[in-house]
């Protein structure tokens, strides 16, 4: 893939009408501070992709949008539509969910604890039903609906957490290295469902990653982030930056973002 192809998605346009933005952010834990004066746009329809070294955050600033830890600054939902800004409603893909897999807990028992105030062992409705195969339609996975969840591959366990966060529909994803120990056909498959459901539902989502490959070729903007934001802006432009090598240090060589600093070079590329 040419660096055109690879960055044309950049031109299609959003609606525009909605956004989320952190102003001001930080968060300490006792008396470390672990983010500081963080201020980040995320834009309606656009994969936003979170990278950074080891210990930069990432995950930090994810759990602080999510309410899971206290934070300094504002976060603002602004929707357009409605003419008002309001609280986000933020979907969560993890990096993995911890489960017994010898339990007989299906994709659907799965959904239904969380869609349905009715105890699974009472069965399910036929709307239910409906409901939860129509998102799994969405994330190719339609065919997993009475699958044991014990029996299901990485990829496949991703794209049905990917399908439960999705509904209700949210207003800003987060996922946190959603498909880190997933095979390269799975990655391929699991970038390539957000990348077009994020026009589709005029998603604004942020994606922590570590694959630069993945994210030169598939994110609309992309945040260095380390303890605070060092640079933002196009994958081309963030991943060709010295600030990328300054923050990655040494670790640059053993990772694939030395590729990105070569000059002509984008994404492992020639340019
Ligand atoms: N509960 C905690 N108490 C003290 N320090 C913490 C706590 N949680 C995280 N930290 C520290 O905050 C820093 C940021 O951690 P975080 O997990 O957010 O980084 P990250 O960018 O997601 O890292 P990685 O890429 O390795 O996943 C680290 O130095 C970590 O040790």
């Amino acid at each position: 893939m040419g660096i055109t192809e690879i960055f044309e998605h950049v031109q299609e346009k959003a609606c525009g009408l909605c956004c989320t933005k952190l102003e001001g952010f930080g968060v300490s834990i006792g008396k470390t501070e672990i983010l500081r004066d963080i201020n980040i746009h995320i834009h309606c329809g656009e994969l936003t992709a979170l990278i950074g070294p080891n210990g930069g955050g990432k995950t930090t600033l994810l759990k602080a949008i999510l309410g899971e830890i206290s934070h300094t600054g504002a976060i603002k939902f602004l929707d357009a539509r409605e003419q008002k800004s309001r609280k986000p409603v933020v979907g969560y893909v993890p990096q993995r969910l911890d489960f017994d897999r010898g339990a007989p807990v299906s994709v659907m028992d799965l959904f239904a604890a969380s869609l349905s105030v009715r105890p699974v062992c009472f069965g399910y409705s036929r709307k239910l039903r409906e409901r939860v195969s129509a998102s799994l339609v969405h994330v190719q996975a339609d065919h997993l609906l009475e699958r044991r969840l014990g029996d299901l591959s990485g990829g496949e366990m991703q794209r049905v957490l990917l399908a439960l966060a999705l509904d209700p529909g949210p207003d800003l994803l987060l996922m946190d290295e959603p498909v880190s120990g997933v095979d390269a056909r799975g990655r391929e498959l699991f970038y390539q469902l957000v990348f077009n459901l994020r026009r589709q539902y005029d998603l604004s989502i942020i994606l922590v990653s570590h694959d630069l490959d993945m994210v030169a070729r598939y994110a609309d903007r992309v945040v260095l982030l380390n303890k605070t934001v060092l640079c933002t802006g196009a994958p081309a432009e963030v991943l060709t930056s010295e600030k990328l090598l300054q923050a990655y240090g040494q670790l640059c060589l053993e990772t694939k973002a030395q590729n990105y600093l070569q000059p002509n070079i984008v994404g492992g590329v020639p340019v």
